[in-house]
């Protein structure tokens, strides 16, 4: 790991999860056993968002006028926008933009859909694929040209309080979305002058990948009626007057994989979550010359008796040796294994292996296997996630002042420090350092601490870092 990013293309390759090769920069295909971890990440967020949002689908294509409709978003996406000029032969009287995020697509259909506060609020969601002519390095899931899993969330209300609530409800559902897969997060408000364009504030989530560097995993943004007014989303209000709408939208990327990726693996390949792994048990029966046949029906039993509890479980029958099939299925990441050979038969034993531990278990063929499974997935699922949160404290440094700040960051580190709030310090420091600062960690403190670049009391704990 001391190489992260060799270490997470070499995974990318070697687990089987994307192949980066297709011959667009910034693109690559999603093969079998990553679409599966891929299907199970969206399982996982379907299930949420299902809670209190509708899914729907809009056209990938967005007319230039709508997307250039609001100044401050269209500027913020210029550089970054995908055009299609042509209709077989023929050039198009308007350039169409392919999204680089869907609020221009929608936000003219909730114009045409808003008429009362009856109508409100709206929670939709889509999971499309976006296009964003990244010109900074691009990295597979990281950085990438087309984003192949952008789940972005929309919604319209009729109060600005309703739509602070909601950033709210975003930003727990998200919490409950890393959770399930494991990850540890920063939470943190974005200073001003690194928001969503068109956002009023934006709130962030980052998590801090093996190299010590940050990833932006997600974002809920608090649009305030700055789109309602470009858009004319207006609504009759229980005094019959009309009101420009609040909005809220918050996404999720290819990035939410990448991260789980990272986290969880080691030196010995991928390691998944129980929920995220294709498979989360291997039976594997050593055979011999002798005693095959009553390892196999007894491995078959076993087989049919975890499926029977809804477990994931596969069985290696190649007609290689054990090791190769152990090291095969800890690279891909399988949670468990369960091994069988005529001698534990004989003695009426198996041994329950873990990726996480290393933990060898031997168990009784009396016991109930697949409870035993069960449990043994839960201790996983929660021995990943809690080692993911230790890493993440011993990573972050507290300080008073900044003065080592890049060299505390080149070890690896995230640094909070207790920072004024202005913008030109803020701008100050992130020169000085050259470094980003992640955001507001936590808001209006009681200290009597100065901000240890301008010297003016300090209202908040910040975070500084470097970020990808
Ligand atoms: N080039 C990219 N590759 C992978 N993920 C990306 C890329 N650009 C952005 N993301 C992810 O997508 C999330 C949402 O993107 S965003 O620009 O911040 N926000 C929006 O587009 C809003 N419409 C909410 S969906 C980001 O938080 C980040 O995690
Ligand atoms: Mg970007
Ligand atoms: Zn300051």
């Amino acid at each position: 790991m001391e190489n992260f990013s060799e270490w997470f293309h070499d995974i990318l390759e070697n687990a089987e999860i994307i192949d980066s090769r297709y011959p667009i920069k910034g693109m690559s295909v999603w093969l079998p056993y990553g679409f599966q971890i891929r299907k199970a990440t969206l399982k996982i967020f379907r299930d949420l968002l299902d809670r209190e949002h509708d899914e729907v689908l809009y056209p990938l294509l967005i007319p230039e006028e709508e997307l250039a409709k609001e100044g401050i978003h269209v500027k913020g996406f210029e550089d970054e926008v995908y055009w299609v000029t042509h209709g077989g032969q023929k050039e198009l009287n308007e350039k169409l933009a392919i999204r680089p995020t869907s609020e221009t697509a929608m936000y003219p259909m909730f114009s045409l859909w808003v008429r009362s506060h009856i109508d409100l609020p709206i929670k939709q969601y889509q999971v499309v694929n976006t296009f964003r002519y990244e010109t900074k390095h691009t990295r597979p899931l990281i950085r990438v040209r087309e984003i192949t899993t952008f789940a972005e969330a929309h919604t319209v209300h009729s109060s600005s309080a309703e739509a602070a609530k909601q950033v709210e409800t975003g930003i727990e559902l998200y919490k409950e979305f890393f959770d399930e897969l494991g990850i540890a997060y920063l939470i943190s408000k974005r200073p001003v002058w690194d928001k969503f364009p068109g956002a009023e504030y934006t709130m962030a989530f980052d998590t801090i990948m093996p190299d010590g560097k940050t990833l932006q995993i997600a974002t809920v943004h608090n649009l305030g009626q700055t789109f309602a007014k470009t858009f004319e989303i207006t609504f009759e209000n229980k005094e019959a007057n009309h009101e420009y709408a609040y909005q809220t939208c918050y996404g999720i990327s290819d990035r939410a994989i990448a991260a789980a990726i990272a986290t969880h693996g080691d030196e010995k390949g991928l390691q998944l979550p129980p929920e995220l792994s294709p498979k989360q048990i291997t039976i594997i029966p050593i055979i011999f010359k002798d005693g095959g046949e009553e390892v196999m029906a007894k491995c078959l039993e076993i087989k049919k008796s975890l499926e029977a509890k809804g477990i994931r479980v596969q069985m290696d029958t190649r007609d290689i040796r054990p090791g190769k099939k152990f090291f095969d299925w800890e690279l891909k990441g399988t949670p468990l294994r369960f091994e069988l050979g005529p001698r534990d038969l004989n003695n009426n034993v198996a041994i329950l292996g873990r990726r996480d531990s290393g933990e060898k278990i031997e168990t009784s063929l009396d016991e109930n296997i697949a409870e035993k499974v069960s449990d043994l997935l839960v201790e996983v699922e929660e021995n990943l996630k809690s080692t993911a949160w230790a890493k993440q404290e011993e990573k972050i440094v507290t300080l008073d002042t900044l003065e080592n700040a890049s060299g505390i960051v080149d070890e690896g580190k995230v640094i909070k420090f207790y920072w004024c709030g202005d913008e030109e310090c803020g701008r100050a420091i992130e020169e000085e350092a050259d470094l980003d600062i992640l955001g507001i960690n936590e808001e209006n403190i009681e200290t009597d601490k100065l901000c240890p670049h301008c010297g003016k009391p300090a209202k908040h704990l910040a975070l500084i870092a470097k970020t990808y």
